[in-house]
Parts: C-alpha cells; structure tokens; sequence
C-alpha cells in the first residue's frame, strides 16, 4: 500500500526536476549557442585540408558551447530587471521566479569552468582563452557597459557573437588565421540588421526598459536605413570570400542569392513596411546566416 503512495510524491519530484532542467536549459540561450557553434564549425572545417579531426572538433564544440552558455546565463542573471519590464523576456527563468539568482549565478560559474578546463585539456589554451575573452565580452562589456550606454551597443558587442568562427580555426590550428578573421567580419556585418529589425518591432520594449537601442534614441525611420545599408555592407564584406580565393562559384552564386534576399527584406522594411516586416526581417536573418555558413561548407567539399 505504502508504494501506491509513494507514487504521486515521485511523480511529483521528477516534474520538478524536469522543469528546473528546462529553465537551465533556457538560461544556455540554446538556439542561439546552436548557430554560434555551427559558425565554429566552418572554422574548424575550413582550416583542415580534408576532414577534420572529429574527436577534436567534438571536444572543442563542446567547450565553445558551453563557454557560450555560460555567457548566455550570466546575461540572464545581469539583466534580469530589464527582462522583467519587456513581453519578450519577463516570462525568462529569473524575472518570472523559476531559478534564484544564486542557482543561475552557480550553473553559469560551473558551466564556464567546465567548458573553459575542457578547451584547456582537450584543445589548446589560445582557443580556451579567446572563448573566455569572448564570454568577458559579451556578458560583462557588452551586457553590464554597452547596453545600457549607447545605441551602438549592438554593433560593438557583435565582436563577442563573431569570434566562434576564430574560435573554430584556432582549435584546429593552434592560431588565428586570416580566412577566419573574414568569416569574423560577416558575422560583425551581419548582426546589426539582426538586431535592429527585432529592435524595430520591440521598440516599445526597449522604450518601458529604458534602453538606448537605436530605434529609441534615434527613431524608427533612421534604423530602417541603416538596415539597409548594413545589408549592402554585408552583401560586399561576403563576396571576400570568392575574391580572395578562399572559396568558389558555388559559394559566391549563394551568397549572392542570400545577400539579395536579405536586401528585399531591408528594402521592403524601409520603403514599403507592413505591421510584420521588421519580425519577418529578423527572422530571415537567422535562416540568412545558416545557410550562408552551410554554404560555405559545401562549398569547402565540393
Ligand atoms: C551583439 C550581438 C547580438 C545581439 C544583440 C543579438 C540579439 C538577439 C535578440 C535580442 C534575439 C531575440 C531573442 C529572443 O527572442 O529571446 C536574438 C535571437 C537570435 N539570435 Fe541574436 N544577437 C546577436 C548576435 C547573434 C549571433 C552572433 C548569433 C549566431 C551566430 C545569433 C543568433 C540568434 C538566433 C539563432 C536567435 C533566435 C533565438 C531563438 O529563437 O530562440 N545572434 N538575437
Ligand atoms: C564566444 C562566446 C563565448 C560568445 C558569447 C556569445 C553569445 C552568447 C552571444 C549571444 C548574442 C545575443 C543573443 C545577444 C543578445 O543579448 P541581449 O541581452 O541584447 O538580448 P536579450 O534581450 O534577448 O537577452
């Protein structure tokens, strides 16, 4: 009889358990880790002459991911006021009361110490450094300065969210090479019109949390030109690739493909909006940058 009882009590602990997985997981920003690991990949892949080692290159997305994570929770922790005043972020693990300050704090020191011993053991120290200085950039000069100081917050914390194609290089190579240092640069072109178009859409947002994004402190219209001039930025910073012989035909046909789409997508944000172009531009942003960088791979194979 006492076992019958016992049921519901356990049943009850693993559900608690499973939602205090999720809302770690939530911390890791998990989608966002998925494409800065993926950019590390064409790092990897790009500097090894054939395949790569595979049990490297594991070992060292492991530890990039990680370190990344880790950036992602300590951001959660540092924000969590600002998210607790926007709909797209008060319902986050910290604002809405499912983690403790002291449990986000733990999980992000533990999974840096981890993913940072594991690039030291496993990879090398100029990767287990640089990811380091990439986690210091993003969670401490971009999250606690940048963001809360000027609407060029965004264009100078893209070092940070640009380095893991570097990242991928070095762990393969033991240094950094030019051709990374390329990749780096469409990723720091890319991301302000990634984020300026969510901007647009969340001005409101932005606006109750008191933040300098640049559609507050420089409205809506002047954002809409700099997308699209960032997107004609991006289009020539990655035809570089063909152009200095790092890759082919098959890569500067999709990106130009890609680079045209994206530009309709600015074009249209600015001079023909709908109440969804600003969220319809972000999100092609992302799908933009994937399979830029699978483009990129298969252009590396072919
Ligand atoms: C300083 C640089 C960056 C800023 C300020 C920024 C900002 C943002 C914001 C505010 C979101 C919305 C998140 C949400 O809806 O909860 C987002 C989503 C996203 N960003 Fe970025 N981003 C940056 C760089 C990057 C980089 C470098 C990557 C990948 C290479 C990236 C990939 C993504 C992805 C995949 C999403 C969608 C996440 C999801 O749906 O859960 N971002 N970004
Ligand atoms: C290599 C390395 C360790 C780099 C760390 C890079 C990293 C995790 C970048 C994430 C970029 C990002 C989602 C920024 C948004 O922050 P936000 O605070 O403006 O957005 P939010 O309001 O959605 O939190």
């Amino acid at each position: 009889m006492d076992g019958y009882k016992r049921i519901p009590t356990v049943a009850a602990s693993v559900g608690e358990a499973l939602t205090l997985g999720r809302a770690f997981w939530q911390l890791t920003k998990p989608r966002v880790v998925a494409l800065l690991v993926l950019t590390a990949w064409v790092g990897m892949m790009l500097a090894s002459a054939g395949l790569p080692d595979l049990a490297l290159m594991a070992l060292a997305s492991l530890g990039i991911a990680m370190v990344s994570g880790a950036a992602a929770a300590f951001n959660h922790v540092l924000d969590q006021k600002i998210d607790a005043r926007m709909a797209r972020t008060r319902m986050r693990p910290l604002p809405a009361g499912r983690l403790s300050s002291v449990q986000a704090v733990s999980f992000a020191f533990a999974l840096a110490g981890a993913g940072f011993a594991l690039l030291l053991v496993a990879v090398n120290a100029l990767t287990a450094w640089l990811t380091l200085a990439g986690l210091f950039g993003y969670a401490v000069v971009y999250t606690v300065f940048l963001k809360r100081a000027t609407p060029q917050n965004i264009v100078i914390g893209g070092v940070a969210g640009a380095l893991p194609p570097v990242l991928g290089w070095t762990a393969m190579t033991g240094s950094v090479g030019a051709e990374a240092l390329l990749l780096m640069m469409i990723i720091f072109t890319w991301t302000p019109p990634h984020f300026w178009a969510l901007a647009i859409h969340r001005v409101e947002d932005y606006r109750r949390a008191g933040l300098p994004m640049l559609p507050v402190t420089h409205g809506i219209a002047f954002t809409r030109t700099l997308v699209l001039l960032y997107t004609v930025l991006l289009l020539a910073v990655c035809l570089l690739p063909y152009l200095v012989g790092m890759s082919g035909l098959f890569y500067l046909v999709g990106s130009l493909v890609l680079n045209l789409q994206f530009l309709r997508h600015a074009w249209r944000l600015k001079f023909a909006p709908h109440a969804d172009t600003a969220i319809r531009t972000f999100r092609f942003s992302i799908t933009h940058l994937m399979l830029l960088f699978l483009v990129l791979l298969a252009d590396h194979y072919l």
